[in-house]
């Protein structure tokens, strides 16, 4: 099932959980705005090349529209679409006050140099500089992204709208970025895998992880759960996969890795078939990287018994309804990995008041703003006798239709 089917038929089970008047549904469904545009710029050898940008504004009803910038081969109108719905519905799960939206490329970051990087950055900010705005739409890293894309919209977006930092977050800390924001998805992850295992009496400390993503989410989730004595049995990326089952020395992983670019010849483990990673012999599987991994053809096949979705929809629904009559407990992207949409909030809180915080406040208040998600969440689970997934979409949308009842809809 593609994104935005899977997407769609969440947020209409959901919808229907919550008895959502059918009109109310279809205005929350199609997304405000879609935004494609053309980005043909020089390659350095002369030759011109063009690629397809995407900005899918989905809805603002709680505030300006939130979301990462993908850039990726597959980057599509409907993955676009599908994930800026989530955002909307995450947002909302966290409690920060934004609506949802999403954009991206279909490039390959890793065939381009830094140059090509930047122009493409540069004509796609040119193309979309008045749909987006510090109150309006505020763009973040995701996939194939980083600081440096962040900076190259800021400075481009200025040239317009003279020095806006807050126009988009996840920005080199020079520039205005938050302490902490690098870490927050991985970090906020790793709160939420903490309430979790909690309700089942288990800790981080004595259980074994399996995590497919080695870059910004995946990484900082396996220095931490290492940190806290969690045991990382095996890590895959596009280079390869590695794993060790006395537990892989993360520090030593993000050396190799950072000293050859690849997985691959790790000295502290074995290497390993990545496409083995979802299904090998773990308690807690953490997909990191690309949507819908986890699907018919290897549902039954997950030993884990948690998942974590640090990954924007990485369990298709059919998937999912085979994990769950297998026992296994899903935690939900729309939650689980809303560390750094979080963080992104508390940035652009900091750019616009002019003040910086230091770390240790950043990352107390997304252990605030984690611990009271999961907690809301399962308040919703309790009252519609649901999932986790339904328990945090049902919350999401609830809030949303009620300050899109708020605000009315007369002309
Ligand atoms: N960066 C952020 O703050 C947030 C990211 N996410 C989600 O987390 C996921 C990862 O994002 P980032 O870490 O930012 O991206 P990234 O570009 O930093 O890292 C992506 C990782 O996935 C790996 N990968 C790509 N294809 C793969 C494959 N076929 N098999 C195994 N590994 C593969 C790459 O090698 C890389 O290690 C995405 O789904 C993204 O939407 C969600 C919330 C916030
Ligand atoms: O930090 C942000 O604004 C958005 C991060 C993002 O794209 C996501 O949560 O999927």
């Amino acid at each position: 099932m593609n994104a935005l089917a899977a997407t769609n038929r969440n947020f209409r089970h959901a919808a229907r959980i919550l008895g959502l008047d059918s009109k109310l549904e279809r205005s929350l469904l199609i997304p405000f705005r879609e935004i494609k545009v053309e980005c043909s710029i020089p390659k350095d050898d002369g030759s011109l090349a063009t690629y397809v940008g995407f900005r899918v504004q989905h809805d603002n009803a709680r505030g300006p529209m939130k979301g990462g910038i993908r850039y990726h081969p597959e980057v599509d109108p409907d993955e676009v679409n599908a994930l800026a719905q989530l955002m909307t519905w995450k947002t909302a799960v966290a409690d920060i006050p934004y609506g949802g939206a999403k954009g991206g490329i279909g490039c390959n970051p890793k065939d381009l140099s830094m140059s090509e990087l930047e122009r493409l950055t540069r004509v796609f900010t040119q193309k979309i500089h008045d749909l987006i705005g510090v109150h309006t739409d505020v763009p973040a890293p995701d996939m194939g992204t980083n600081p440096q894309t962040m900076a190259w919209i800021l400075d481009e977006y200025s040239k317009f709208h003279g020095h806006s930092p807050a126009i988009v977050t996840g920005k080199p800390i020079d520039l205005g970025g938050s302490l902490g924001r690098d870490a927050a998805t991985g970090r906020g992850c790793v709160f939420a895998t903490e309430a979790l295992l909690a309700e089942y009496g288990k800790s981080i400390n004595n259980l074994t992880f399996a995590i497919q993503g080695f870059g910004n989410v995946g990484s900082w989730a396996a220095r931490l759960i290492h940190e806290r004595g969690g045991k990382v049995v095996a890590v895959s990326d596009i280079t390869g996969a590695v794993k060790n089952p006395n537990g892989i020395n993360i520090p030593e992983l993000l050396a190799h890795k950072d000293g050859t670019g690849s997985l691959k010849g790790f000295h502290g483990g074995d290497d390993m078939n990545p496409s083995e990673l979802l299904v090998h012999e773990c308690d807690v599987l953490i997909p990191c990287a690309l949507g819908g991994v986890l699907n018919r053809d290897n549902a039954t096949d997950v030993k884990a018994k948690f998942i974590i979705e640090a990954a924007n929809h990485p369990t298709d629904p059919e998937a999912d309804e085979i994990l769950s009559k297998k026992g296994v407990v899903i935690l939900p992207d729309i939650y689980a990995n809303s560390g750094g949409v979080t963080v992104s909030y508390f940035e652009w809180v900091q750019n616009i008041q002019g003040f910086m915080w230091d770390e240790e406040k950043v990352n107390a208040e997304l252990w605030k703003y984690m611990t009271r998600g999961f907690d809301n969440i399962k308040d919703m689970c309790k009252t519609h006798d649901c999932s986790l997934r339904m328990g945090a979409f049902t919350l999401g949308v609830n809030r949303v239709a009620r300050a899109t009842i708020l605000r009315g809809w007369e002309a």
